[in-house]
This record gives structure tokens, C-alpha cells and sequence, in this order.
């Protein structure tokens, strides 16, 4: 199976754009209070213009109200929801799309498969590097060790780059691989050749396994 890729915290149509064309299979947009990436109701025509059938759109929130996160769904029009707080099972499905849960993993995390038992609607388990309560998009990484089957759908996150991310899917074969700062020049702006090659990299990856094949180098 090939790894799906979720880019992170685009706030560029040109970046949106390039993401499309470098394959990306979703694009999340983060509207967390105090994010460098927030994005305001105004950009979100543009940044949705920008992207054609087939991809999908994940909008992030992080304790919103509900009324924030209906203006977003009607302005945005995503495909996927992320909730990355303490929101509850009942709170995420309420809007009636498909959603993704973020669990933490760094220090002070609860056991994955206990957690996982208070999402039975989520579509998804998105594993992120830091720890209960703290923002994502930080660059941490966790013990892939820790990693278990959730039964479902798995994205892995947290400190993702092109340095690491090969080793990443052969070690913890996720259902996909989201990043966010290992492809950026800074918070929120996207590196074009950091894109290209970590993109390269998951590819790369996926053949090495389909053959069989040791990793060179
Ligand atoms: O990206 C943010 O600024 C953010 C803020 C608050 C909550 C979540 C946030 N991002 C979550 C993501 O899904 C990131 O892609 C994920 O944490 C991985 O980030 P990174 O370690 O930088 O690749």
C-alpha cells in the first residue's frame, strides 16, 4: 500500500498549488488560537480555489466553540475535520463530516488504546509528538516504538522531515505521514524543494518496501 501525505498548516494558495501538484492526498489548514498558521475566514476562498477534486481538504481546530468551527466548514468547505483538544466524540461527529483525532504521545500522554475507545466515530487516528494539552506544528517527535494498532486509519506526525521520514514508514507503516515545520523556511511559509523532497522521500520509501529492498546510504 502506497503512504498517504497530509501536508500541514498551508496558508499560501502558491503552496496549496504545488502541494496539488507534487501528489499531496490532503491539505490541513489550521485555525488554533495563537498558531503562527491560524488562518482568518478571509483567506479561505483563495485557499480553497486552489484546490481541484480528489484532494482532501482537513480543517484543524483545537478547542473551538461549535459556532467557529460552522463558519469554518460553511466558508472552507472541507472534506475532513481535526480535532486536536479535548473535544469530545459527540462534540466532533456533531457537524456531520468524517474526522481525524489528534492523540499526543509526548510525556504525560494517555495510553493510545485507552484513548482511542472515547473516539468511535473518528475516521482516523492522527499520533502527534507533543504532549496532553500543547499545540502541534512544533517539530516533535515521539518514541515510534509507542506506536500501536488502533484498528483504524493511523497518521503519524511530530517532527517528520526528509532526514526521517523513510525511516518512519519502515519502522511504524502508517496509513500516512503528516507534516508541517520539517517542510517549512518558517512557521506557516512552506519550502518549496523541502516539499519536492520529502514528498521523494515517502515514494522512495514505499518503493524500498514494495521490493524488498535495503535502504541505501
Ligand atoms: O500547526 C500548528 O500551528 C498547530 C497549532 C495548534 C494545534 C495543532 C497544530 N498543528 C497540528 C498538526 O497537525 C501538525 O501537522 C502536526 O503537529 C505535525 O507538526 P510538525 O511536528 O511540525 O510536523
Amino acid at each position: 500500500m502506497r503512504t498517504r501525505i497530509k501536508f500541514c498548516g498551508l496558508t499560501r494558495p502558491g503552496d496549496v498549488r504545488l502541494a496539488v501538484e507534487l501528489g499531496v492526498d490532503a491539505l490541513g489548514f489550521v485555525f488554533a488560537p495563537g498558531s503562527p498558521r491560524r488562518l482568518s475566514l478571509a483567506q479561505l476562498p483563495g485557499l480553497r480555489a486552489a484546490v481541484p477534486p480528489l484532494v482532501d481538504v482537513v480543517a484543524l481546530f483545537m478547542d473551538a466553540g461549535g459556532s467557529e468551527v460552522l463558519e469554518v466548514v460553511r466558508t472552507l468547505r472541507p472534506t475532513l475535520l481535526q480535532f486536536h483538544g479535548g473535544e469530545n466524540d459527540a462534540f466532533c461527529r456533531s457537524f456531520g463530516l468524517p474526522y481525524l483525532k489528534t492523540l499526543p504521545m509526548g510525556p504525560g500522554s494517555e495510553d493510545p488504546l485507552a484513548a482511542r475507545k472515547r473516539y468511535p466515530s473518528a475516521s482516523a487516528f492522527l499520533l502527534d509528538g507533543h504532549g496532553p494539552g500543547q499545540s502541534g506544528g512544533r517539530g516533535e517527535s515521539f518514541d515510534w516504538t509507542l506506536a500501536p494498532d488502533l484498528g483504524r486509519p493511523m497518521f503519524l506526525a511530530g517532527g517528520l522531515n526528509l532526514g526521517n521520514v523513510g525511516l518512519a514508514i519502515r519502522q511504524v507503516r502508517p496509513y500516512a505521514v503528516d507534516v508541517s515545520s520539517g517542510i517549512e523556511s518558517s512557521p506557516g511559509l512552506k519550502d518549496g524543494e523541502k516539499m519536492q523532497q520529502f514528498v521523494d522521500e515517502v515514494r522512495r520509501a514505499d518503493f524500498q518496501q514494495r521490493e524488498g529492498q535495503q535502504p541505501v546510504g
